[in-house]
This record gives C-alpha cells, sequence and structure tokens, in this order.
C-alpha cells in the first residue's frame, strides 16, 4: 500500500480547536464519564485536552502497536491492558479516545475489551465511522492525516513552480 493521495495537515492550534469540539460534543450528551481510556500513542494528545474540558481525572491508557512501517498496517499487538476495574460492566461510563479511526481495525479491538465505553475521536475515515459513537471531522478514505506532533517546518514548492 502507498501513501493516499490527498494530504489533510493539522496544524497544533487546528488539533486543539478539534479536540475541544469533541468535548463541546461530549458534554452534550450530558453522560457522566468516570474515566478516559486513552489509545496510545495518539489518543494521548486529545485526552489531555478532554480531561481538561470535562474534568475527568482518571485516565488510562491502552497501548496497541499496528502501524509499524508508516502507512502499512501490521499484526495489532497488545503492549498494555486495561485496569480491571475499568473493565467492570464492559467499561460503562468510560470514555474512549482516538485521534482518529481509519478502518477501524484499533477501535474494534478495543471495542472487544469494553463494549459499553464510549468511543470518541476527533477524525474519522468512512471505514471506521462505524466503529466509534462520536467524532469531529470526517474525511475520505484516500486522505492522509498529518499530525502536528509528526511534522516540523519545511519548503513548500509554489503551487505554481516554474510558471512565469
Ligand atoms: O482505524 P485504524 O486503521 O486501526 O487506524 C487508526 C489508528 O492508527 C493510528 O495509530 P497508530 O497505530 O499509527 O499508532 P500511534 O497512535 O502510536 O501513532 C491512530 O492513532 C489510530 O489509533
Ligand atoms: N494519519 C496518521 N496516522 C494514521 C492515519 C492517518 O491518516 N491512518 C492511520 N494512522
Ligand atoms: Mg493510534
Amino acid at each position: 500500500m502507498s501513501l493516499p493521495d490527498k494530504a489533510f495537515p493539522v496544524s497544533w492550534d487546528q488539533f486543539h480547536r478539534d479536540a475541544r469540539a469533541l468535548a463541546w460534543r461530549l458534554a452534550g450528551l450530558n453522560q457522566t464519564f468516570k474515566a478516559i481510556v486513552c489509545i496510545t500513542r495518539g489518543g494521548l494528545v486529545p485526552a489531555a485536552i478532554i480531561s481538561r474540558e470535562l474534568n475527568i481525572r482518571l485516565i488510562e491508557t491502552v497501548c496497541v502497536a499496528s502501524y509499524h512501517d508508516y502507512v502499512n498496517q501490521g499484526d495489532m499487538v497488545l503492549l498494555k491492558g486495561i485496569a480491571p476495574e475499568l473493565m467492570e460492566n464492559g467499561g460503562e461510563s468510560v470514555l474512549v479516545v482516538d485521534d482518529l479511526t481509519d478502518t477501524g481495525k484499533t477501535a474494534a479491538q478495543v471495542r472487544t475489551m469494553l463494549p459499553k465505553a464510549h468511543f470518541a475521536c476527533v477524525y474519522a475515515k468512512p471505514k471506521g465511522v462505524p466503529t466509534v459513537d462520536t467524532f469531529i471531522t470526517e474525511v475520505s478514505q484516500d486522505t492522509w492525516i498529518y499530525f502536528p506532533w509528526d511534522m516540523g517546518f519545511t519548503y513548500q514548492e509554489p503551487i505554481a513552480k516554474g510558471a512565469g
């Protein structure tokens, strides 16, 4: 598999705005969440923003590794599971947070551990949409999202390079 055709670069400002929009959406559910389980590593950043906005202080991680060479998804490896007390009652009142759902495999794997939890992510691609309960922005499946923590400043060729 090669890199998707379209690029969706996200700045820190935009990510903060979108993660805060997700927090507003979750606040509107009028549901009390007793804990956040964030899917590392991408879920750590929105979890920090959402935990601040919703005043959730109990934060757990589930550590899943799957994308071993940038775009190609290898086997999923569970590096660290979830504290047993948060898995009681299928994870009822637990909020699971990730930066995005793409094929939906990561969310589906975590759902097997927390079937009754609420799954939220900032961005979603169509294949992943059915695996989450709440998200903010959908991008097409052939789009690659570039997160600010993966980026650096580089020279950009003019769009009309060579012209004039
Ligand atoms: O819906 P999927 O096709 O499973 O893809 C979505 C997952 O892929 C990315 O994580 P990644 O496995 O790249 O690891 P990272 O969060 O540690 O960067 C992203 O943060 C999601 O967790
Ligand atoms: N961007 C960054 N990481 C990802 C993506 C993406 O579009 N899909 C799966 N992991
Ligand atoms: Mg991830």
